[in-house]
């Protein structure tokens, strides 16, 4: 008789964490568990500590609520984010491994056009194994992948590509709009699935969503701080586009690659409009000012590492930005206790290959 089918063991399956921030049971884990059963989930519970979020038998997983946070952080725990879905960024710091892939718990697995089930983790994995192009553009799209290559004219002294630091996925049906656009668009839903990988050029910013992502977190973890918001912040939903410009500012500084398009996850919860809005606005004409602020942003050559590009570009986010807003002042200060509480956690000789023993901590 047939020995029954060995599985391959999934790729990554001890170098990578997933990263899930909730305020609400994570049944939806039922749905991704053929991908995810395999991996370690680093889940951060938002809001109330004394609610119980229930996970799904079977996962090996860690669960942080605010009080852990303030325990392990102390008075540093003041720069991540409470009642906003920023707080995942505690996960990644959290975290012992290589990879993380964050998703959001509203967040399903799609189909492709062929209507197969698209394992998301897989292909963020392929993107982050394989080079980026950032430095030229390649007109068939990405040259790593099955059955393409570098086009005619393509310089073959750039085919070696760069490191990829950040894999940033798509959704089908609920787009991440923001508000004012959901509000004039409600029923407008994403029902077209592109079949591509683009490397984000060097020197071009992106509005990157944390809700299907994928990073180096030994290349650019200290980079992905997601911005102070939530509770008493005068912004919201602007902590995964904070932490995309600046990333892109220092994986161009390092000259490391940022990817976009594929996987599709399904995007199931259209979150209310008008309180987007109420979250959103000030980022709406803040931005006109930020975004010209990381495009003109020059990071020296001595800072050679992620915690100094980061420190670096906290002094000048508080030195120009301040006068946008006393807000970018306190973001700044957090930016540093970040990178603090970061290295509190991760500085070498803590670093241990010990894994979690995935009981809730
Ligand atoms: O106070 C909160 C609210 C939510 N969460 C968790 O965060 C994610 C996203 O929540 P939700 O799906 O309700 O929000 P969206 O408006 O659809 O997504 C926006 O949030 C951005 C971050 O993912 C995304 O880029 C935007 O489109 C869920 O897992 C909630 O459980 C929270 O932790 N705290
Ligand atoms: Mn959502």
């Amino acid at each position: 008789m047939a020995g029954s089918a060995i599985k391959p063991t999934p790729l990554l399956k001890d170098e990578l964490d997933i990263v899930i921030p909730t305020i609400r049971n994570l049944d939806f884990l039922e749905m991704w568990r053929p991908f995810f059963e395999q991996y370690h989930l680093i889940i951060v519970q938002d809001g109330d500590p004394s609610k119980t979020i229930k996970v799904p038998d079977g996962f090996d997983y860690e669960l942080y609520n605010r009080n852990d946070i303030n325990r392990i952080l102390g008075p540093k725990a003041s720069c991540i984010s409470f009642k906003d879905s920023a707080c995942r960024c505690f996960g990644y710091m959290v975290s012992k491994k290589k990879y993380i892939y964050t998703i959001d718990d509203d967040c399903f697995v799609a189909k492709n056009p062929s209507g197969e089930q698209i394992n998301a983790l897989e292909q963020h994995i392929k993107n982050l194994l394989s080079p980026s192009t950032p430095y030229f553009f390649n007109t068939l799209y990405d040259p790593y992948r099955e059955g393409a290559d570098f086009v005619r004219g393509y310089p073959f002294s750039l085919r070696e590509g760069a490191a990829t630091a950040v894999s940033h996925g798509l959704w089908l049906n609920i787009p991440d709009y923001d508000a004012p656009t959901q509000l004039v668009k409600p029923l407008e839903r994403n029902k077209r699935y592109v079949d591509a990988v683009l490397t984000v050029p060097k020197g071009t910013l992106f509005p990157m969503c944390g809700m299907n992502l994928a990073f180096n977190r030994e290349l650019i973890g200290p980079a992905m701080y997601f911005g102070l918001m939530g509770d008493g912040q005068p912004i919201g939903r602007y902590d995964d586009m904070w932490a995309g410009w600046c990333m892109k500012v220092i994986c161009d500084h390092m000259g490391w690659g940022v990817k976009t398009g594929l996987p599709y996850i399904w995007h199931s919860k259209a979150s209310n409009p008008f309180v987007n809005l109420k979250k959103e606005y000030r980022g709406i004409y803040w931005q006109e000012d930020l975004i010209p602020f990381f495009q003109a942003a020059v990071l020296p050559k001595e800072c050679v590492t992620v915690q100094q590009c980061y420190i670096e570009l906290a002094k000048q986010v508080k030195e120009k930005l301040g006068k946008v807003d006393p807000y970018f002042i306190k973001l700044a200060d957090a930016m540093v206790t970040w990178i603090e509480a970061w290295d509190g956690l991760n500085s070498s000789e803590e670093k241990s290959s010990k894994q979690p023993n995935g009981t809730a901590k």
